[in-house]
């Protein structure tokens, strides 16, 4: 058995917990919110986040107190909106032991740097990149939550790392996969959020499979270049967390990101569509910072742009659409 601590208890995070409970982990949960911790403590229940979840396992409890949280953990886990992750791990700084492993489940770009969640946790902990590790896959969390099979690729520098968070989160229902390639793993994460926006609005707007494959199968190519470019593998796109990813996410109402899409498509304001998410839509503000990443490294982002000017000067879907097309014609 293995202490882990878990931070942010959203929707991910508390599943996440359950998987790690099921696989035989103690998992201290660390939340802002009161009530949550309330609740998880007192009726093993995160009623807003995980609804669907009747009873959280016993070895899941919470707290709203950081050195509590991570004090004796062996692997601390960070769930949190991937634009809030640098604030509030400066504060797990100073509490984090020295061999502590750090696993981010998060899928997005910081906006404010357009750097990666692996560079944001370990430059926000001071981490070496040997005690870091990225999870991600086709994970749709109420799925995992009712313990339907599902897999997932553990990402690290470290071998042994990949290996031991791995052990760490193999659960019946839950098989992880390990794998080298950190920066493939967070650009596939992180991309297919913006690609899952561009297929929601088109779904919205009423548009069928052809589009939604031309798009799925274009932002597959964008987010291939832009990995490849950074430093990834290509063949990382290809699996589970790649295809698969953009694959569940893409086809999903689970999806927030897909959602968010589908009620601009139909018509929603910004605004609107953001009131009507349950839970962080990472790919509006990752989409500005694919732009910027592209931008920098060289690479041509059609679909994260035309995405931009959906989201910052309300281009509606056909627009979005014309703007994929592009005028030229060009080799696939
Ligand atoms: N829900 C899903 O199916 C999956 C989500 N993910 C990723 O996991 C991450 C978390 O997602 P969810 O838990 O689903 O989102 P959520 O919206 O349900 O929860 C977000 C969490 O971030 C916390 N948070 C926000 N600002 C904070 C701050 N300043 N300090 C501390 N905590 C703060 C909130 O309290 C909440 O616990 C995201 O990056 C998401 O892309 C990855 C795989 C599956
Ligand atoms: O990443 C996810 C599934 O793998 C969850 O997608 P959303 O964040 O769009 O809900």
């Amino acid at each position: 058995m293995t202490n882990i601590a878990v931070l942010g208890a959203g929707a991910w995070g508390t599943t996440f917990g359950q998987v790690l409970a099921d696989a035989g982990n103690q998992v201290k949960m660390w939340a802002i919110e009161p009530e949550v911790v309330d609740a998880i403590n007192r009726d093993h229940r995160n009623p807003k986040r995980t609804p669907t979840i009747d009873r959280l396992p016993d070895a899941v409890t919470a707290t709203l107190d950081r050195a509590q949280a991570v004090s004796g953990a062996s692997i601390v886990v960070v769930a949190i909106a991937a634009q809030h992750a640098r604030e509030a791990l400066q504060d797990f700084k100073p509490l984090l032991e020295p061999s502590t492993l750090v696993v981010s489940l998060m899928k997005g770009i910081e906006r404010a740097s357009d750097k990666r969640m692996d560079q944001v946790v370990t430059e926000a902990l001071g981490l070496p990149e040997e005690r870091f590790a990225a999870v991600s896959g086709p994970n749709l969390s109420k799925e995992v939550a009712a313990r339907q099979p599902s897999a997932t690729v553990v990402a690290s520098t470290s071998p042994q790392t990949a290996l031991r968070v791995a052990q760490a989160c193999q659960a019946p229902y839950f098989k992880p996969f390990v794998s080298s390639d950190v920066i493939g793993l967070e650009m596939c994460g992180s991309l297919k959020n913006v690609t899952a926006l561009a297929v929601g609005m088109s779904r919205g707007a009423g548009y069928g499979e052809n589009t939604a494959a031309m798009i799925q199968a274009r932002g597959l190519a964008e987010m291939t270049a832009l990995g490849e470019a950074a430093g990834a593998q290509a063949k990382t796109f290809a699996g589970l967390a790649g295809v698969g990813d953009l694959v569940a996410t893409c086809a999903s109402s689970l999806s927030r990101n897909y959602t968010f899409g589908f009620n601009l498509g139909r018509g929603m304001s910004i605004d609107e569509a953001t009131q009507a998410s349950q839970g962080v839509a990472e790919g509006v503000p990752t989409t500005d910072a694919v732009v910027g990443l592209g931008r920098s490294l060289g690479v041509p982002t059609p679909l994260a742009s035309a995405m931009s000017h959906v989201l910052d000067r309300g281009l509606d879907c056909a627009g979005m659409i014309d703007e994929l097309f592009g005028g030229e014609i060009s080799a696939e």
